[in-house]
C-alpha cells in the first residue's frame, strides 16, 4: 500500500527573546486529541507547497506565501498494523507569515516555547525528530511504530548534507 502524502509546517516565531513553535490540539480525525504539527493530507493536483499553505489557513487561520517556506526534511509514519495509516510527510518551517492563529474545526491552536513542547500529549515519536528539526537540522526521519500504534518501535534518520 503506498503511503498517504500528507505534510506539516512548523510556524516559528520568538517573543520576549523565548523561541516559541505553533502546534494544535487535534479535535477531529487522525490523532484526535494529541497535540500535532500544522498540516494534513496534500490533495490530487496540488503541490506540496500549495498543500500546506492551504492547510496552515484551513486549520489556523495564518497566511503563509510559498516563498517563505523553509524545506526542512521528511519524515516516513510506517503503521505495521495499520499499513493504510502510513503516511509521507514533506516538513516545512516557516519565519515570515501574516495573522493571528484561531480556532478551526479542526485544530486549536497554540504558541508553545521550543525548550518545552507538550511532549505527553504528542505522537510518542514527535520528540525524535521534532526538536533536531526545529534546531535547523535537515534530515530525512523513518519511524515505525509497535503494532499498539502509538509506542515507537524505531526511528531512523539521514542527514541532509
Ligand atoms: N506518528 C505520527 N506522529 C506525528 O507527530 N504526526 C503524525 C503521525 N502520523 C501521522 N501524523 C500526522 C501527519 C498528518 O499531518 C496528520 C494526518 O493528517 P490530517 O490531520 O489531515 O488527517 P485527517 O484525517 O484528520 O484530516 P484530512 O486530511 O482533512 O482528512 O497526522
Amino acid at each position: 500500500m503506498t503511503a498517504a502524502a500528507v505534510t506539516l509546517c512548523f510556524l516559528l516565531r520568538t517573543v520576549d527573546g523565548e523561541a516559541q513553535v505553533l502546534l494544535g490540539w487535534k479535535k477531529t480525525g487522525f490523532g484526535t486529541g494529541k497535540v500535532v504539527g500544522i498540516g494534513g493530507h496534500v490533495e490530487a493536483g496540488e503541490t506540496t507547497a500549495q498543500a500546506i499553505c492551504r492547510e496552515v489557513m484551513e486549520e489556523s487561520g495564518i497566511t503563509v506565501l510559498q516563498g517563505d517556506l523553509i524545506p526542512a526534511g521528511t519524515v516516513d509514519f510506517v503503521f505495521p498494523a495499520r499499513p493504510d495509516w502510513d503516511m509521507a510527510t514533506m516538513v516545512y518551517l516557516c519565519r515570515t507569515f501574516s495573522g493571528d492563529a484561531r480556532e478551526s474545526e479542526e485544530i486549536a491552536p497554540h504558541w508553545y516555547p521550543e525548550k518545552r513542547l507538550p511532549e505527553e500529549q504528542m505522537w510518542a515519536d514527535a520528540v525524535h525528530w521534532l526538536p533536531a528539526f526545529l534546531a535547523g537540522e535537515r534530515a530525512d526521519w523513518r519511524i515505525v511504530m509497535n503494532p499498539d500504534n502509538e509506542t515507537v518501535a524505531s526511528s531512523t534518520r539521514t542527514l541532509r548534507t
